[in-house]
């Protein structure tokens, strides 16, 4: 028997970084996946006493013996599936043995957190089955658009809809459906898993990839917010590769050295949070036309990316894509926990997309080919001079 399930990428449109820190952030899920598949060998096979885990994207196998995993895990005794506990720190050593034991190639090291988050989400749900599990993905890896989450949904998608916690009578068309509360106890097994990737998460990446759609979140409760107005972002990727432990602790670091000045700034990223996500929602067309929404917007974002700087986590790389979108006046901020990775362009209605997403590479630096025609209030854009702007970004970061 083979299961499949699948869970999205995700951008943040204010308030990254605050959350952790108990403030509000708005995030939207995006139409890029991570797949995952669980498979259990017939009694015949010849994997019947190994837990595997095939990476499609990297071409990397791992293996490990049910046996080692029982001897190292031993405390774990029973799997738990309805009752998700954080790792303990002993067991968490003994996962991360396992996984060096796997001698991942060093280019390929920031796996490592990967596996370790996979063990722990198997055993704990599924004890100690032989079984073969298979992942990829749409989603470019340490990039901010929620790489860590949609993997650690998508395998506890996987786990616990072959474990006893699911009612299996609920499908449609061959697809069970998850209620309320299967969802929330998916949610809560990926944010396990997240822990182990992040270090503290606020817990806003696995969230929004469970439910979909988007949400308004803080301190871990999560608000479903209906758009009124169609929002386009291009998303650009710096490629610059950064790590979100290695961020979140970094902004953790200097709210111990400035307590107070990172209070007021984790302060006004909660009120443009709350101010956008009222935005997004009022109805159109009300008082504020929608050119007058999105120039709002703009505004927001332009001041959470002002923030994030303040934080710590621009970089150059960032701050390149910042400079050359505003001389086309269209507003940016990084997405996600920086450093590098994602950059969002809010894309005014007032610009005509051709987009053809299917027919595209995923390569963000294409995501969205703009084409315009607009002469609009003050906006006077050519798309010559867009285009080559574009490959002028990518150029700068060695890519096409
Ligand atoms: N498809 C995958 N296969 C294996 N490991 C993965 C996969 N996707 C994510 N990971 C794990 O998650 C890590 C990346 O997580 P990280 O939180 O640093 O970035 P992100 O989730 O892409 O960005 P952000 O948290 O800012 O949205 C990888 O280094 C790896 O350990
Ligand atoms: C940087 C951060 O705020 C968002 C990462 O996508 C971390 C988190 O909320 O867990
Ligand atoms: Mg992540």
């Amino acid at each position: 028997m083979e299961v499949k399930a699948r869970a999205p990428g995700k951008i943040i449109l204010s308030g990254e970084h605050a959350v952790v820190h108990g403030c509000t952030a708005v995030a939207a899920s995006i139409d890029l996946y991570t797949y995952a598949s669980l498979s259990f060998p017939s009694p015949s096979s010849e994997n019947d006493d190994t837990l595997n885990l095939r990476l499609k994207d990297s071409g990397l196998e791992f293996s490990w013996q049910i046996e080692r995993l029982k001897d190292a895990l031993s405390n774990l005794g029973c799997p738990f599936p309805s009752k998700p506990i954080s790792c303990p720190t002993e067991s968490l050593k003994s996962i991360s043995m396992l996984v060096e034991e796997q001698s991942i190639p060093e280019a390929k090291i920031a796996l490592a957190s990967g596996l370790s988050a996979f063990l722990w989400l198997y055993t704990s749900i599924q004890g100690f089955k032989p079984a073969t599990v298979v992942i990829n993905s749409d989603l470019p890896l340490g990039s901010g658009l929620g790489s860590s989450a949609a993997f650690c949904v998508s395998l506890s998608a996987v786990f616990l809809s072959l474990s006893d916690s699911m009612n299996k009578d609920r499908s449609q068309q061959g697809w069970l459906i998850f209620e309320d509360s299967e969802l929330q106890l998916l949610n809560k097994w990926a944010f396990e898993g997240e822990k182990i990737i992040h270090g503290k998460p606020s817990g806003i990446d696995n969230t929004v990839s469970t439910y979909g759609n988007m949400i308004k979140f803080k301190s871990g409760d999560l608000t479903r917010i209906k758009s009124s107005l169609p929002l386009r972002m291009l998303i650009t990727n710096t490629r610059v590769g950064r790590n979100t432990k290695a961020l979140v602790a970094g902004v953790s670091e200097r709210t111990l050295r400035h307590p107070d000045v990172m209070s007021s700034i984790f302060n006004a990223v909660d009120f443009i949070s709350r101010e956008l996500s009222a935005i997004i929602q009022s109805p159109t067309p009300d008082e504020l036309s929608i050119t007058e929404k999105e120039e709002k917007l703009e505004e927001l974002m332009e001041m959470n990316q002002g923030l994030l700087q303040c934080m710590g986590v621009s970089h150059a790389s960032i701050e390149t894509i910042l400079r050359t979108t505003l001389k086309y006046k269209l507003a940016s901020k990084l997405t996600g926990a920086g450093g590098g990775g994602c950059v969002l362009t809010l894309l005014p209605s007032c610009i005509l997309l051709f987009c053809s997403l299917p027919n595209l590479p995923v390569d963000y630096h294409f995501y969205f080919v703009v084409y315009l025609f607009v002469f609009y209030n003050d906006r006077c854009l050519d798309n010559m001079a867009l285009r080559s702007q574009n490959s002028l970004i990518s150029q700068q970061h060695g890519h096409r």
